[in-house]
C-alpha cells in the first residue's frame, strides 16, 4: 500500500515538472543552467579518450572546440562573429576578451584560434571531468591568490607560446562580470604580451542582458555577436608601458561593447560608470 502511495506521489511530482517548467522562470533558469552544466560533463566524459591518445597538448584545444559548438543551437542562442580577419594569420599573440558569465565559453569556442588555449583559475581542474578536460587540453592555470606564483606561471607561458607557437586567451577582468559593463583590467595579460612581444588582440563578447540574466533568473533564445577589434602591437614596449597598453585596450573595448549594446538592445538603459 505504502509503495503505490510514495509512487502516485513521485506520478503526480513528475507531472507537475512541465507545468512548472512553463509557468515558473526562476524553475526554467535553472533546470536551463543545470542542463549546460551536466551537458558540458557528458562532453567532457566523451572528450577525455579522444583527447588522453594524445595525451596533454594544445592541439586538443580542437576536439573541445568542436564538441562545444553545437551547445548554442540548444538554447537558440544566434552567434555571429566580426572582424575575424583581424587575427594575425601565423604567429603568437595573446587575446583579452570580457567575461560576463560561465556562457563564455560558448562565444570562446565559436572563435578559438588554433594552438590557442585559455589561462584559467586553478579551481576548474576540480571539476571532476571538467578538470580533466581541461588539463588535457593544456589550458593554463594559475592561483589567482598567489600573485608571485600567477606571474611567475605567465612568465613561463610568455617563453611557451614563443617556442611551441601558442597562443593564450586571459579574461583580463579576472573573473565574471555580471553587471552589464567591464570592471578595471589586471595587467597579468598584458605583461604577458609585452614579455613576448606578441600582439594583443581584443575581442568583445556583446552584453547577455536582453537574453540572460542571473540576477533576474532570465534564460530566453537570443543574439549574441563576437567582435574581433584591431591588434594591438607591443614591439619595442616595456614593463613601464604596459598600464597604458592596458588602459587602451581597455577603453577601446568598452567603446566596442557599449556600440553593441546600442545595436543589440537599444532600449536597455546604459550601465552605471566603472
Ligand atoms: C568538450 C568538453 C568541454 C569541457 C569544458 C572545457 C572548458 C574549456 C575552456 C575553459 C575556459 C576557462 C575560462 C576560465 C576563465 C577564468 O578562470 S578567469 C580567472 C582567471 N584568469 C585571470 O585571473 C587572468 C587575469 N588576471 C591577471 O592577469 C592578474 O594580473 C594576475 C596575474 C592573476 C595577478 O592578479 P592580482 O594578484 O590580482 O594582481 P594585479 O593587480 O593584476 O597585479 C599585481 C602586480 O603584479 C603585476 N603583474 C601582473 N602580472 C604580471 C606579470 N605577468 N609579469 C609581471 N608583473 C605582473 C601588476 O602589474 C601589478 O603591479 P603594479 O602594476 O600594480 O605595480
Ligand atoms: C568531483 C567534482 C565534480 C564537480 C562537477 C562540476 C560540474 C561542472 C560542469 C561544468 C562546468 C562548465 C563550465 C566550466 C567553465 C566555466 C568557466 C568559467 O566561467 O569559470 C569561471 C572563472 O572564469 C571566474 O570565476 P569566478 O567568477 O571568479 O568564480
Amino acid at each position: 500500500m505504502e509503495v503505490t502511495v510514495g509512487t502516485a506521489a513521485l506520478a503526480l511530482a513528475l507531472l507537475a515538472l512541465p507545468v512548472l517548467y512553463e509557468r515558473s522562470g526562476s524553475f526554467r533558469f535553472f533546470c536551463k543552467m543545470g542542463f549546460y552544466n551536466g551537458w558540458i560533463l557528458l562532453l567532457a566524459l566523451v572528450a577525455i579518450p579522444l583527447c588522453a591518445l594524445r595525451g596533454r597538448d594544445v592541439e586538443n584545444m580542437k576536439i573541445i572546440r568542436g564538441l562545444m559548438q553545437h551547445v548554442k543551437h540548444l538554447y537558440g542562442i544566434r552567434m555571429a562573429v566580426r572582424g575575424a580577419q583581424h587575427f594575425p594569420p601565423r604567429q603568437p599573440y595573446v587575446v583579452v576578451s570580457n567575461h560576463q558569465s560561465s556562457l563564455d565559453l560558448l562565444g570562446m569556442m565559436e572563435v578559438l584560434p588554433d594552438r590557442c588555449v585559455p589561462i584559467a583559475k586553478r579551481e576548474l581542474l576540480y571539476m571532476g571531468a571538467v578538470g580533466v578536460v581541461c588539463w588535457l587540453g593544456g589550458i593554463i592555470f594559475i592561483d589567482r591568490k598567489r600573485t608571485h606564483d600567477a606571474i611567475s606561471v605567465m612568465a613561463e607561458a610568455a617563453h611557451t607560446m614563443l617556442s611551441q607557437d601558442v597562443r593564450v586567451w586571459v579574461f583580463p577582468e579576472g573573473t565574471r562580470n555580471h553587471s552589464g559593463s567591464m570592471l578595471p583590467f589586471k595587467r597579468g595579460a598584458f605583461h604577458l604580451a609585452v614579455q613576448a612581444q606578441v600582439p594583443v588582440v581584443p575581442i568583445v563578447i556583446s552584453s547577455y542582458q536582453h537574453f540572460y540574466s542571473k540576477q533576474e533568473r532570465r534564460f530566453t533564445a537570443g543574439q549574441c555577436v563576437i567582435q574581433v577589434l584591431p591588434p594591438l602591437p607591443t614591439r619595442g614596449l616595456g614593463p613601464a608601458d604596459v598600464p597604458a597598453l592596458t588602459e587602451r585596450v581597455r577603453a577601446a573595448m568598452l567603446e566596442a561593447f557599449e556600440a553593441l549594446s546600442a545595436e543589440l538592445c537599444p532600449t536597455a538603459p546604459p550601465p552605471a560608470p566603472q
